[in-house]
């Protein structure tokens, strides 16, 4: 992330929920905020030069040389006891189609993926950002109850997930970002909390393992729990590594590229809903002219830089099955 890449509080000064159809808007709202909305709503086939661009222009990316090579390096240091696991993640910039519309890209992604987390993020200066998030960072719903989940391991899905068979270094992997968001909670003293998994989940064209905890915060008094977390959780091991500090630097030092908005974190606050709040995964950049498609992999002292290219491969196909409507 660079300087210009700053965290972007957005006040919804517009509220459309697309299930019911109702709208709401603040009384600060400008007058022609409604009606400008419903026609950007009905005009699904827009160019995409009416959106916007990031005001950076060069992007960086990171090559497959690039990729194994941080990932050799990662094993060794991690064979070497230097941290335990760490998320190395590159970017692939494809020329962007003809036709691409943003908006008709949001409905198929919402048809494709009804389960997963679908963003379309559009701000002046800084640039159109769009993806399906399987991984909730912290949530808070109407009736208090509190999640967070470890997410980790990937392999392609297969038809049923009773089938699914994980190997050593998937349940290690996962175990890790399991006991880091145990370690949070030990850190802020909550004990009452629900932990269930880690299960099989499917996430579009893969499968994760993931366990899910939940705060009744009905039950439990700690108003401030959702921000203590997100400041505890934010990067977790599964954008980042194991211990935290140790990974980081090795990303920073070793990754290669700027990862931007990918590995961030996304959604609405305080809304009618709750506060909805995802990891920025499995999305890429809209820009002028090109896409740019981000993918990370979690690395152990049992990976194989050839799978782990592999498995970013397989992730951007999450996105990549989204423009080959527009090709
Ligand atoms: C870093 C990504 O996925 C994370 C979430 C689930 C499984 C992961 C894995 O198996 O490595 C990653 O930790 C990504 O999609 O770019």
């Amino acid at each position: 992330m660079t300087e210009q890449e700053h965290q972007l509080f957005i006040k919804a000064d517009l509220y459309f929920d697309a299930a019911t159809g109702s709208m709401t808007t603040t009384a600060d709202a400008p007058a022609e905020a409604a009606q400008n909305f419903t026609a950007a709503l009905q005009s699904i086939n827009q160019p995409t030069s009416n959106w916007h661009s990031s005001a950076t222009n060069q992007a960086s990316y990171q090559t497959e040389l690039g990729f194994k090579g941080a990932v050799e390096k990662a094993i060794a240091a991690i064979t070497s006891e230097e941290m335990e696991k760490v998320v190395l993640s590159r970017n692939y910039s494809e020329k962007l189609p003809a036709n691409f519309s943003p908006v008709a890209a949001f409905e198929a992604m919402l048809q494709a993926y009804p389960n997963a987390f679908v963003s379309l993020v559009s701000v002046p200066g800084v640039g159109t950002w769009m993806g399906v998030s399987p991984e909730v960072l912290v949530s808070i719903n109407e009736e208090q109850i509190f999640k967070t989940v470890a997410l980790a391991g990937t392999q392609p899905a297969v038809e049923k997930v009773g089938d699914a068979i994980w190997r050593q270094k998937e349940i290690e992997e996962q175990g890790m970002v399991e006991r880091y968001i145990l370690s949070c909670f030990k850190s802020l003293r909550l004990r009452e909390y629900t932990e269930v998994g880690p299960r099989t989940v499917i996430a579009g064209n893969l499968m994760h393992l993931r366990t899910d905890f939940k705060v009744d915060l009905k039950e439990v008094d700690f108003p401030t729990l959702g921000t203590d977390m997100l400041r505890l959780l934010h990067p977790t091991s599964a954008v980042c590594g194991l211990p935290k500090e140790p990974a980081l630097q090795f990303i920073l030092s070793h990754e290669g590229y700027n990862r931007s908005y990918y590995s961030g974190y996304l959604g609405p606050v305080n809304s009618p809903a709750g506060t909805h709040i995802f990891v920025n995964l499995r999305c890429m950049q809209v820009r002028d002219q090109e896409i740019i498609l981000y993918a990370g992999a979690g690395i152990t002292g049992e990976s194989n830089p050839e799978k782990e290219w592999q498995e970013t491969q397989h992730k951007m196909q999450t996105m990549r099955r989204i423009l080959v409507n527009f090709e």
